[in-house]
């Protein structure tokens, strides 16, 4: 079982209004998602077995969120309800490239703590963290004390997905994803997102091999239409295109890019940390090559809409 931790939030896209199309004006339309929502999405529609852990709010929106994580097979039984609102991120969509506006205080994502998190159950062989939900406290705290108490052997991802806009307190931010990615097996990232870690002060090349020696056995880089690279411990490099698609967003792309990448693992069973660190070339390249498939399918079409197994 993999076990996706992070944020469900309600991200409200902007839809032209039919009865006001004279003024051009849009409405925003409440569509379920969340960097981490989405993966556990893509997962179980990909016939992964997976649950998802948050703070997930009883309000409409958060009974939106669990009736979408039921219909695409995803356990909802790690799920903390609780009577606080649903987070929102309002969407700006320029050239199909989305930007945030979050509304977060005092949500049933964010206020998730250290007293909600169970021990890691024995039935989950992966862990998979990041977005937000690892830059606010106090869930930003209850995650990372969830992750330092997984067993040795369980596989640990993490995407920071950052989004310098959200973050309050920098430094407390910085240091909760440095320990979080030393202790993770695999760490994805974008060239945005490196260039964040590292200050933008070194070549991305510099970045990844920091990042590497900080701990964790692979480092994923993704660069949108232009693909994807594994970088492994021994210096091996893995590179997969991205497959040729009429793009409509990119929202949800690395989401979904991730969800692949899991499942992939787990269909060749190497969901654990000795498996990875042992893994063949091979192994990677097909784990990366499921990935850009499937998010293929996302890009190709609107918000993170990520494929059933059937479609593929
Ligand atoms: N325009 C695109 N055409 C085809 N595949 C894409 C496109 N954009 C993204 N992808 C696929 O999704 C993966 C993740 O996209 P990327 O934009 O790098 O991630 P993120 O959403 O985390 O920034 C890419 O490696 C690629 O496989
Ligand atoms: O959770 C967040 O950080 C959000 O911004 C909400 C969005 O639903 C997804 O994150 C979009 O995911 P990507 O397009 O793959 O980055």
């Amino acid at each position: 079982m993999i076990l996706c931790c992070g944020e469900a939030l309600i991200d409200m896209i902007p839809e032209p209004l039919a009865m006001s199309s004279a003024s051009g004006a849009d409405g925003f339309v409440p569509h379920s998602g969340g960097a981490i929502f989405n993966t556990a999405i893509a997962l179980g529609r990909l016939n992964a077995p997976v649950a998802m852990m948050t703070g997930l709010s009883n309000d409409l929106f958060g009974q939106q969120l669990y009736d979408d994580l039921a219909k695409s097979k995803v356990d909802t039984s790690y799920l903390v309800r609780q009577d606080r609102p649903t987070t929102l991120a309002f969407v700006q969509l320029t050239d199909g490239h989305a930007s945030y506006q979050f509304y977060d205080e005092n949500t049933a994502g964010r206020m998730l703590t250290v007293e909600d998190m169970p021990a890691v159950p024995d039935e989950v062989k992966a862990l998979y963290f990041g977005g937000i939900s690892l830059a606010s406290e106090p869930c930003g705290d209850a995650y990372a004390g969830f992750l330092e108490q997984a067993p040795e052997d369980c596989l640990i991802m993490i995407d920071p997905n950052i989004r310098p806009s959200f973050i309050e307190d920098e430094d407390r931010y910085r240091a909760r994803l440095a320990k979080m990615m030393s202790l993770a097996t695999i760490v994805k990232t974008s060239d945005e997102d490196l260039l964040w870690l590292s200050g933008q002060s070194v070549s991305l090349d510099q970045a990844i091999k920091d990042l590497l020696a900080a701990g964790p056995s692979v480092v994923i880089l993704t660069e949108g239409s232009k693909g994807a690279t594994a970088y492994l411990q021994n210096g091996t490099q893995v590179r997969v295109a991205a497959n040729k698609v009429d793009v409509v967003d990119t929202v949800g792309a690395g989401d979904t890019f991730n969800a692949g990448v899991l499942c992939m693992l787990s269909r060749l069973d190497h969901l654990s940390r000795a498996a990875l660190n042992t893994a063949g070339t091979d192994v990677i390249e097909e784990a990366l090559r499921f990935g850009a498939k499937v998010a293929a399918v996302t890009v190709s079409r609107a918000g993170a809409n990520p494929p059933w197994a059937q479609e593929l």
